[in-house]
């Protein structure tokens, strides 16, 4: 690994889904899966479930780390280079958006509450509702949530069959009957899911889902309790994505297609709403910490 000058950098999370997020805008350092895995180690380095590197489109297609602009993103756009755990690129992370955005906004970087955030499965626009420079609320528009059909998997001691979500990034939501907040809260997500490796050539994200209760919020209909074992990371205590995709699935099995579901991690709580194919993510942003990667950490 090449030594890295010093950096800054800043601790944030959605729902206790968290990152290191690294200001780049010129996409000048050298982003190795070594590094990223390095950055994530929570005995070794900051410690998180991913790095969002804060570079502009443009900057990112001009130093080759894609190969053109995502549908949706233009080269001035503020781009979320979202990386796993592991080392590994994933296509979109529904509570990074809300922690880039946030991050965005209190550094300064965009001078308005709307605008759009470039991921690699396409321009995400964002609304904040409201900021300072801890915490956040804001919606991100997910896209297009396009379900697959059944698809089997072993996880938890459970055999279990799962709708395949596509929310930009691959999802095996399980909507499991019976299943309890509190016996959910009890199986053992220690061990990777077994999934089908023809349907998911490139991995899933595995999501286990309460099925749908009636809720008593205003303009939320329905409430579900979640977990999830992410490609790349292992159990997390929320994903955004998978949340999309687990509402999506719960809406289905009550054949349901729209509506606004309220939903509780172990991490906290989100409100999706689906209409027209297409879903919003509301939920909370934190930034915990500001500081400083010194020179030489990483050799
Ligand atoms: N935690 C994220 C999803 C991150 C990517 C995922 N692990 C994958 O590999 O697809 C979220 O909030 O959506």
């Amino acid at each position: 690994m090449t030594t890295l000058p010093a950096l800054t950098y800043v601790k944030g999370h959605g729902t206790q889904n968290d990152f290191v997020i690294l200001p780049d805008t010129y996409a000048q350092i050298e982003f190795t899966a070594e590094l990223t895995a390095a950055l994530c180690d929570r005995q070794r380095g900051i410690g998180a479930d991913g790095v969002l590197r804060v570079a502009t489109a443009g900057a990112l297609v001009a130093e080759g780390v894609l190969d053109r602009l995502p549908d949706g993103v233009s080269g001035v756009d503020w781009f979320m280079d979202y990386r796993n755990a592991d080392g590994s690129i994933a296509e979109m992370c529904g509570n990074g958006v809300r922690v880039f955005a946030h991050f965005c906004r209190s550094a300064e970087l965009v001078d308005s509450d709307h605008f759009t955030v470039g991921s690699r499965a396409g321009g995400r626009p964002v609304t904040i509702h409201r900021a300072d420079g801890v915490d956040a609320e804001v919606s991100v528009a997910m896209g297009d949530v396009v379900l697959g059909g059944p698809s089997k998997t072993a996880v938890a001691g459970l055999h279990l069959v799962g709708e395949m979500v596509d929310v930009g990034n691959p999802h095996l939501a399980c909507v499991v009957d019976g299943l309890t907040p509190d016996a959910l809260r009890a199986l053992d997500l220690t061990a990777a899911p077994d999934i089908d490796r023809t349907a998911f050539p490139n991995g899933a994200n595995v999501e286990l889902v309460t099925p749908l209760q009636p809720s008593d919020v205003d303009g939320v209909d329905f409430h579900a309790w979640m977990r999830v074992y992410e490609r790349g990371v292992g159990e997390t205590r929320s994903c955004g994505t998978g949340l999309v995709a687990a509402a999506a699935a719960a809406l289905a099995s009550v054949d349901r297609t729209e509506g606004t579901v309220g939903l509780t991690v172990p991490g906290g709580d989100v409100t999706v709403s689906l209409a027209d194919g297409r879903a919003v993510l509301r939920g909370p942003s934190k930034l915990v910490a500001r500081g400083e990667l010194l020179a030489g950490w990483a050799d």
